[in-house]
């Protein structure tokens, strides 16, 4: 396994580090030099194996796409490189290189696109990034059946852009242009699944190939019924594993008919309570709502300053209704009486599809929003989810919580589902901000999880999370989990360190 010395002389010219999270700069020569040699040797031989199978473009070693392939978009953990980045192009190559791996002992991390906000893609004890980008195919279309079937390298965007013509989307939408693989692999969501649900949902079969080179389907080779009662559900046990029990190599998706009106609309209201209480009437009512975002007033402000928007700034509901032309405008105007009886606003409405993605692209742009708006800083990105009767309480007791220790922490949610995100910003050359912002994810995750609720509703365990999981599913839960670890993958080469250490 890679061992690292950290010490002060190692930083180039900065130093934080608290708790779990570090953050700092170093040399590569540093690196190598600390590493086991061990590893070291394995990785060379590895890496003349490697070419064989996939040519001298299929493999690098260099410093620049190691580096790239070792973070996504969450906190950045320079200790934890990877030493090798492989392309597989089919499921075959993908296999031989899981065992040569094997062979090797030598970790395996899955790459999609490297949208996660875990630290999912980075190499804890280094080893060999499997980024499955080139394998982009999409291998089977039944459209009268509402099933895909694609590779991993094919993103959700490129998927809904081939399922236009056919008038058919898939949903789930966590913003980011995620590999549908990918977001198998983590959960994801985001703003549609209070109507048509997350990955767990909407993924009917996923090839795998696991640890030793074996490729197996997890609910039989090519079977895409909606329903089974056929044994265990081997697919939900790939849905979130994070890369830590096998490659996902294709996965079948439901796909939709695009709904023949999607009308879009924002309405302000006076307290994020009376945002969350008319979106519980909502929920009561029966309006099948296809999406309910809030964001608090202060992404509110960003948001107008970074889009040149002049909405009010209050917290604010981003409203979606999709169906027939009379539905929509049936199920618009009972939600609009709501509103009006928690002391909404009018709503804005955007109909023209142009509009709405301008509207949904500020929604969905808040990450990079805050970021740009915080220039030099990082952020903490918490994602807790509660039963929804709790979330009112949640979110008011967080945002006095993140008022009083100064730091600047917008808030926003899926609260559709019960799911919030507060982004607690920082800036890395101050440590005590850095403390600060900890603890406050720390209180809040643990009152998240007193109320009977999730540390991660939808970005997963990966590094950032892992602290919470015992507290949530409880000691034998958390050993069960290990234990399905063990029986794919014994020797802990899948993504090793994330979701759990193998202790
Ligand atoms: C601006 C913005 C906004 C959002 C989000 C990100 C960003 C940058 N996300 C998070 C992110 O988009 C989501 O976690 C995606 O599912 C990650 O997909 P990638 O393909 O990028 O996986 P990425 O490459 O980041 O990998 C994530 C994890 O999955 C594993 N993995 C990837 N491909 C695999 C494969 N083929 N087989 C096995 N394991 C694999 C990796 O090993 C890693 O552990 C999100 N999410 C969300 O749910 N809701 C949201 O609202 C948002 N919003
Ligand atoms: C407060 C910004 C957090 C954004 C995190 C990304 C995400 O999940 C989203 O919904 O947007
Ligand atoms: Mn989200």
């Amino acid at each position: 396994m890679q061992c690292f010395f950290i010490s002060r002389f190692v930083f180039n010219n900065s130093l934080c580090q608290t708790g779990s999270l570090r953050y700092f700069h170093y040399s590569r020569f540093v690196l190598q030099s600390t590493r086991n040699h061990q590893l070291v040797d394995k990785i060379k031989v590895l890496k003349q194996n490697l070419i064989k199978v996939l040519g001298k473009d299929g493999i690098s070693d260099s410093e620049t796409i190691c580096r790239q392939h070792s973070r996504d978009e969450g906190v950045e953990r320079n200790d934890h490189i990877v030493d090798l980045v492989v392309w597989p192009k089919s499921t075959e190559e993908c296999s031989i290189i899981a065992s040569i791996c094997y062979e090797k002992k030598v970790p395996m991390i899955p790459f999609g696109t490297g949208t996660g906000l875990e630290s999912g893609v980075c190499g804890v004890h280094g080893g060999v990034s499997v980024d499955m980008s080139k394998m982009n195919k999409i291998v089977d279309f039944n459209p009268e059946d509402f099933d895909v079937t694609v590779q991993p390298g094919v993103t959700r965007k490129g998927l809904n852009h081939f399922l236009k013509d056919h008038g058919l989307w898939f949903p789930v939408d966590p913003g980011a242009d995620a590999s549908l693989c990918g977001m198998t692999a983590t959960s994801a969501s985001g703003t549609n699944a209070v109507r048509y649900g997350t990955m767990r949902e909407n993924v009917l079969n996923t090839e795998i190939v696991l640890a030793d080179g074996r490729v197996f389907w997890t609910a039989g080779k090519n079977r895409r019924s909606k329903k089974s009662s056929a044994g265990f559900n081997l697919t939900n046990l790939f849905v979130g594993s994070e890369g830590s029990l096998g490659f996902i190599t294709k996965t079948t998706l439901k796909i939709y008919g695009i709904p023949e009106m999607m009308a879009s609309a924002v309405c302000a209201f006076p307290t994020v309570k009376a945002a969350v209480d008319m979106c519980v009437q909502v929920l009561q009512s029966n309006i099948p709502i296809a999406r309910i975002e809030l964001m608090d007033d202060v992404a509110m402000e960003m948001c107008n300053n970074h889009n040149k928007l002049n909405y009010e700034v209050a917290p604010t509901l981003f409203l979606e209704f999709h169906g027939t032309e009379e539905s929509v405008k049936s199920q618009a105007k009972f939600a609009a009486e709501i509103a009006d009886y928690n002391g909404g606003s009018q709503f804005h409405w955007a109909y023209e599809t142009e509009e709405r993605n301008r509207l949904w692209k500020a929604r969905h742009d808040i990450y990079w929003t805050v970021l740009q708006s915080n220039p030099g800083c990082r952020a903490i990105v918490t994602d807790v989810c509660v039963p929804i009767t709790c979330l009112p309480d949640l979110i008011a007791q967080t945002k006095s919580d993140i008022q009083k220790s100064g730091i600047i922490g917008p808030c926003l949610g899926h609260v559709g589902d019960g799911n919030f995100h507060s982004f607690l910003v920082f800036n890395p050359s101050e440590p005590e901000e850095l403390k600060k912002a900890e603890q406050l994810a720390s209180r809040l995750t643990k009152r998240a999880l007193d109320l009977n609720g999730t540390c991660t509703g939808e970005h997963g365990i990966g590094i950032g999370k892992m602290a919470y999981l015992e507290k949530e599913i409880g000691p034998v839960g958390l050993e069960m989990m290990k234990s399905i670890k063990r029986t794919f993958d014994p020797h802990w080469l899948m993504n090793p360190g994330k979701i759990f250490s193998s202790e």
